[in-house]
């Protein structure tokens, strides 16, 4: 009998930080535990054809998106899949790789559903893959902030000068409105990273981030949670919207006031996050560089995603056994 999964949905621009996100994620859940797979892997067209036919891998029309959306149900159901591979070094495709079923793992005696995360352009687009989730995020950076992080990286890893990024992104930009950008709407969790005033991109570490917490997602007592940490205004702030609790992070805390939170958010985690290297919490850039506003960022999505998951449990969704 196949084993339902909790499924994450992580979508956002290019450059806005899913892997980054992600990969956060599964470290603090624990590798062994989880199941990350990137839907740009379902690009229909390689690099070149891209260019020759003018069309953007933002677009749905350059996806196979009912493949996207077949391999997407058969994990929802616990099922294998034989995914594409979309290698961004040599812009072509390489052979695909066998996803194996995500079976639930043994902690402590119990049966605990597999996470599967899966981050990409195009994840939240059509309801038949909202469908799937549990839980869904969308990163949304600012736009100054996504094309740094974007032309850094494609210079340093997918061999562009920062020149082709820059024009590449203008280009990108009807598609980014058209089919990216509005996956926001479908998201619980929206992230928003942006720069304090006279931010210094050499020190990333300083940004700050504000969480929308929409009320699609459980009510649950996040206050018990911040509680003490949330006295201190220039560390945090909670504030309850028509549409969402909004969650606010200065990049300018103090790192005691930060790993403070940091431990209390980890504490409600307990056994979940025993298999996880704190040191590695909030780290990007190849684990280079740390931000405690992305190490907590993580935190409350795995708080969630921890929490979720034992409602779904309880409530008889997940299928285990
Ligand atoms: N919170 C952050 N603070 C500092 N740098 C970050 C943060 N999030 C992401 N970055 C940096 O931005 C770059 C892009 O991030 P990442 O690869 O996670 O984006 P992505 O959304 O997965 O991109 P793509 O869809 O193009 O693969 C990386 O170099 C990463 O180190
Ligand atoms: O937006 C992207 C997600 O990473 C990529 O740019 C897209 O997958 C195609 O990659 P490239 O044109 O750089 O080969």
């Amino acid at each position: 009998m196949p084993h339902r999964p909790f499924m994450l949905g992580i979508a956002g621009d290019s450059g806005a930080g899913k892997t980054t996100i992600s990969a956060g994620i599964a470290r603090l859940l624990g590798e062994e535990r989880t199941t990350n797979i990137c839907v740009d892997d379902y690009h229909k067209y390689d690099r070149k054809q891209r260019k020759e036919l003018g069309i953007t891998p933002l677009n749905p029309e350059c996806n196979y998106m009912d493949i996207m959306e077949q391999h997407v149900r058969l994990l929802a159901e616990g099922e294998p899949i034989l995914k594409p591979v979309y290698n961004h070094s040599t812009g072509t495709f390489d052979p695909p790789v066998y996803v194996p079923a995500p079976r639930a793992v043994e902690e402590e005696g119990r049966l605990i559903p597999r996470v599967v995360v899966l981050e990409g352009l195009l994840t939240l687009f059509s309801p038949a893959l909202r469908s799937r989730y549990h839980l869904t995020v969308y990163l949304d950076p600012e736009e100054e902030l996504r094309r740094e992080w974007k032309v850094k990286r494609d210079v340093a890893k997918r061999g562009y000068t920062p020149e082709e990024v820059i024009a590449d992104i203008e280009r990108r930009m009807p598609d980014s409105r058209a089919f990216i950008w509005p996956q926001k709407e479908h998201a619980d969790i929206v992230v928003r990273f942006y720069r304090p005033p006279g931010y210094n991109p050499e020190n990333p570490s300083t940004l700050n981030v504000r969480i929308a917490l929409k009320h699609t997602l459980p009510r649950l007592d996040l206050s018990e949670v911040l509680h003490s940490a949330y006295e201190d205004e220039a560390l945090i702030r909670l504030e309850t919207r028509r549409e969402a609790d909004i969650l606010d992070i200065t990049g300018n805390v103090t790192p005691d006031r930060a790993q403070t939170f940091e431990r209390i958010i980890w504490e409600h985690l307990g056994h979940h996050a025993q298999h996880f290297d704190p040191s590695l919490v909030g780290t990007f850039w190849d684990k280079a560089g740390q931000s405690y506003p992305l190490a907590l960022t993580q935190l409350i999505i795995a708080y969630y995603l921890v929490k979720m998951r034992e409602l779904a449990i309880e409530r008889g969704h997940l299928r285990v056994a």
